[in-house]
């Protein structure tokens, strides 16, 4: 930035100039270096930049670059305060034993101001600059963590969670009739806010809590509001076991969601580790999208997902930390882990084809991006998008990385120059 005081009343345009990293649909990883990238007054890409008005120049020192900021495609904001702890059950009894109890915690809104405030600004820090949220069952705690995203200038889908069936947990639960009414209260009261980031997103858990019929009040309710949805699928063997015998007359799992017209091109289902190729294909007919969460896949001993398979059917994939079955509210994690999870399946069988970091980093950002169908406003720096962007400084004083530029690189090192 320069030091020029710029006038408040006054919207400014900006040219940076420097090294720009993103994908596109065509390269998984694209590097502009020396490159002009024009922003207008209301934060759009605009690369032939004309201008009107004053124009400040940010220059880019040799080691920054910008990249776009990262898609956390499924986060349960509402469990950030255990995070770390309490890895030590497989899914359905880690929801029993420590989930569905700190999660009832959230009708308090001071407990919940609390812990929201925190993970907004962590997973902000973390350089995620779009969340898409699981709140907990309560109307208020979850319309101020729709406040407190917006306050912090973060782009946030938030779902108040649906579950109108839990055997075990018996005071955290809905009838059908207050899941469906307070869904309705809460996506008129958040979109009455007028926030320009944040939306609501129509959240039943998963199938295992909620009856058919408060999926079918779900789906009609996205349906006539033109909303998002989300929730989970397929995430451990004995979860799949337990939707069958729950649904007997759906066919699979993914069944379940699209005969409840909850599979839409605005839809993003969380894991999908043990899902069939017909529902793969169910997913892309739907244009229905996936969130791999390999830190909770590997946590809570789920499953691995396949993810060359996913993108061999043409799925949309994004990117997820599930806070907190996945221990870390960092986006940086979920790359490490997806790309350890993609070593795995090769350990298994080396004749698969491990992602490259490319693919991860694209699947992080663009294919988050895609995920949300958030593509049109996020995701890489096509011209017309939001600048959503993060200025990593591989120099900064205390940072993780050590520097070593003092020579040419080595050979098989040429991609650094
Ligand atoms: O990882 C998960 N976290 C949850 O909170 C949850 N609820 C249903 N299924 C789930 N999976
Ligand atoms: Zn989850």
């Amino acid at each position: 930035r320069t030091n020029t005081r710029l006038d408040p009343a006054v919207s400014h345009s900006f040219v940076y100039r420097g090294t720009f990293v993103h994908s596109t649909q065509q390269t998984a990883l694209q590097i502009l270096k020396d490159a002009l990238l024009g922003v207008d007054a209301q934060g759009k890409v605009l690369i032939s930049f004309i201008c009107h008005k004053a124009v400040f120049f940010g220059l880019l020192h040799s080691s920054e670059f910008f990249m776009p900021g990262l898609v956390d495609t499924h986060i349960h904001a509402s469990q950030y305060s255990y995070a770390g702890t309490a890895l030590d059950m497989p899914l359905l009894q880690w929801l029993n034993a420590y989930t569905f109890p700190v999660e009832s915690c959230f009708k308090d809104l001071e407990f919940a101001r609390k812990v929201y405030t925190q993970i907004v600004r962590r997973t902000l820090r973390n350089g995620t600059t779009t969340a898409c949220y699981f709140a907990t069952i309560h109307t208020e705690a979850s319309l101020l963590l729709g406040q407190i995203a917006n306050d912090f200038g973060q782009r946030a889908l938030v779902g108040k969670v649906c579950m109108d069936r839990n055997d075990c947990v018996k005071h955290y639960k809905e009838t059908l009739q207050d899941s469906q009414d307070e869904t309705c209260r809460f996506i008129k009261e958040l979109l009455e806010k007028k926030y320009p980031l944040v939306k609501p997103v129509v959240t039943p858990r998963f199938a295992p809590s909620c009856t058919g019929a408060l999926l079918e009040q779900l789906g009609e309710i996205a349906k006539n509001n033109n909303l998002h949805i989300q929730s989970h699928i397929s995430e451990t063997h004995e979860e799949v076991k337990l939707v069958k015998e729950l649904f007997p007359e759906s066919e699979s799992y993914t069944d379940v969601y699209r005969k409840h017209n909850l599979l839409t091109d605005k839809t993003v289902m969380a894991h999908g580790c043990h899902l069939s190729d017909e529902e793969l294909a169910l997913f892309r007919e739907t244009g229905a999208s996936l969130s791999h969460c390999p830190n909770s896949n590997f946590s809570l001993c789920s499953g691995v997902l396949n993810v060359r398979n996913v993108l061999k059917h043409k799925v949309k994939l994004g990117l997820g930390t599930d806070v907190a079955g996945g221990y870390s509210a960092s986006m940086l994690d979920a790359v490490r882990r997806a790309l350890d999870a993609s070593k795995v399946l090769t350990i298994q069988d080396p004749k698969y084809k491990t992602l490259s970091f490319e693919e991860v980093f694209r699947i992080a950002t663009l294919g988050g991006s895609q995920a949300l169908s958030l593509d049109d406003q996020t995701g890489n720096f096509e011209v017309g998008k939001d600048f959503d962007a993060l200025r990593i400084n591989v120099a900064a004083e205390g940072g993780p990385i050590d520097l070593i530029q003092d020579e040419e690189p080595k050979v098989g090192l040429n991609w650094l120059k």
